[in-house]
């Protein structure tokens, strides 16, 4: 069947399924959008994009952005970032506490909030102006200039953010963060309150699926093993707690973000974004995961 159809009847079917989930209200700001909004965008390395629904309206990309901010990480300073935090499914959720204390302050990975911490504080040491050079990168690798923070999200964030505070503490104290506490959440709540579209999403993430080259202009980014490694930790944590069950059910890398957004890769193939507001109890968008498995059962397109 062809993508596109496929991509029709899963609007179709979703339209009609009782979502359990709930939007994310630990960021008060994050409570305020309409929780039934559903986009899905499709786009493969031939260049045939499609897309549905609110698929072209911006959301908060939260964790997603975490991919991007270690792949500058990595693209800047190389194997050096893994002395600072692992590469290992948590097994917890994205904002655990427990496990940092036995780990002495090395994250498992750095998608989960402590290690994406961790990976600010390293970008904050490399980069010359923090803040707008990151976005310039998410602005390249979209091939798009019309993407930005969103600093109601960052501030609502900011005001909330115990745990997160909390984590960066304990990180401090076994002498894993090098920059003050404030600059490294500040920068941490800005990346996580970037807005993108699911088309703008896809199109920004292909270079996962293309060997850490940008397809539309070729330009390269990462080496092909970096790109490789990055996708690999995306398939292991990219989903928290859920990680296994996601590759059960999906079968790509991807990540997700409390935005109710996730974006997953076929490497050598495409990229698809995905946006349903209500999440899970482990934090993933519900209608996300199940718009995503049927993808990739109706298409047979999985990398397993
Ligand atoms: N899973 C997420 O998307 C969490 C990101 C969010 N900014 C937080 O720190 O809690």
């Amino acid at each position: 069947m062809e993508l596109k159809q496929i991509l029709q009847d899963i609007y179709t079917e979703l339209a009609d399924k009782n979502d359990k989930g709930q939007v994310a209200s630990y960021i008060p700001e994050l409570a305020n959008i309409n929780p039934n909004k559903f986009g899905i965008h499709y786009i493969s390395l031939e260049g045939n994009s499609y897309g549905l629904g609110d698929h072209q309206e911006k959301f908060s990309c939260q964790s997603i952005i975490k991919v991007l901010s270690l792949c500058l990480a990595i693209k800047n300073e190389g194997v050096k970032i893994w002395k600072r935090v692992g590469v290992e499914p948590s097994g917890t959720p994205f904002n655990s506490l427990v496990q940092l204390e036995y780990e002495h302050g090395i994250p498992r990975n750095p998608f989960i909030n402590a290690g994406a911490i961790v990976i600010c504080d390293i970008l904050l040491s490399q980069l010359e102006n923090p803040k707008d050079d990151f976005l310039a990168f998410v602005q390249k690798l979209a091939l798009n200039s019309n993407i930005n923070y969103n600093p109601k999200i960052s501030a609502s964030e900011k005001a909330h953010g115990y745990r997160n505070a909390a984590l960066i503490n304990m990180m401090k104290s076994f002498d894993n963060i090098e920059n003050s506490i404030d600059d490294v959440l500040d920068f941490y709540y800005d990346i996580c309150s970037i807005e993108m579209t699911c088309e703008e999403l896809a199109q920004t993430f292909l270079l996962f699926a293309n060997n850490g080259c940008i397809p539309n202009s070729n330009e390269r980014i990462i080496t092909t093993s970096q790109s490789k490694r990055i996708n690999a930790i995306m398939q292991c944590c990219g989903f928290y707690d859920e990680a296994g069950e996601f590759s059960f059910k999906v079968g790509l890398p991807g990540k997700s973000g409390v935005g109710g957004g996730i974006v997953a890769i076929h490497p050598g193939k495409y990229a698809v974004a995905v946006w349903s507001p209500r999440l899970n109890k482990k934090g993933n968008s519900y209608k996300g995961i199940l718009a995503l498995e049927l993808l990739t059962t109706k298409s047979e397109l999985s990398i397993f």
